[in-house]
């Protein structure tokens, strides 16, 4: 491993530490799901590798044990007995579509209720609430859809229609009953979009039940 990517991936491990102690803080990795995701550098633009999340971890606890570093095809690049997130190919998919620095995962009871009760648009309206200045969208009174696609038990099956579904425009994806995956340009970026995320869907399902 070169010194330039030793030094990076020590600082990605320190940044993706910090933010997973604060997701499992404010619960955001109940029993053990959820998992995240960060670039490190001095690859060319075909080839890339990312730090992730191990498999099966409990997120609340801070080890030397947490991460390790996958390539685009999210294979190990180093010699570890570490297991990468199941979810790692869907991480490969966002980095290859977005070219996005960070991607952040978690489950939460909101994410996934709006993801099952508009899965049949296939997408989350959210409809002019100023938070979704947080996705750099400034219009007023915009109106957003967040995209839900399938939750297979088989990873691999997902990844095409992620692939099909993302739209550049919003930094997030929904697993219908699963969760969702916010990303951005870095770590800050990746938790602003989540923090924006959750606190629209938060408001979708309440205005929903409001409106019964
Ligand atoms: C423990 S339930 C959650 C998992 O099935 C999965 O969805 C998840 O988010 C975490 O998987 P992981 O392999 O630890 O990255
Ligand atoms: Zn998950």
């Amino acid at each position: 491993m070169s010194d330039l990517l030793l030094e990076d991936k020590q600082r990605v491990y320190r940044e993706l530490d910090a933010v997973k102690s604060d997701f499992a803080a404010r619960g955001w990795f109940p029993g053990t799901s959820g998992n995240l995701s960060m670039r490190v550098g001095g690859f060319e633009p075909d080839r890339f590798a990312f730090a992730v999340t191990a498999s099966g971890k409990d997120k609340a606890a801070s080890t030397p044990e947490d991460f390790l570093l996958v390539d685009q095809t999210g294979k190990p690049i180093e010699a570890t007995g570490l297991k990468p997130s199941a979810e790692t190919l869907i991480h490969c998919e966002i980095y290859r579509q977005t070219g996005c620095g960070a991607i952040f995962h978690i489950h939460s009871v909101y994410n996934s209720i709006v993801s099952d009760l508009f899965w049949e648009r296939r997408a989350v309206p959210v409809e002019g609430v100023e938070l979704i200045k947080a996705f750099n969208i400034w219009d007023e009174e915009a109106v957003i859809d967040v995209p839900i696609v399938s939750n297979f038990a088989d990873i691999p099956r997902i990844v095409p229609e992620v692939k099909e579904r993302l739209d550049r425009r919003i930094p997030g994806i929904l697993l219908r009953k699963h969760g969702i995956y916010a990303w951005g340009r870095d770590a800050f970026e990746a938790r602003k979009h989540l923090e924006a995320f959750e606190f629209l869907f938060e408001y979708v399902y309440r205005m929903a039940l409001l409106k019964r």
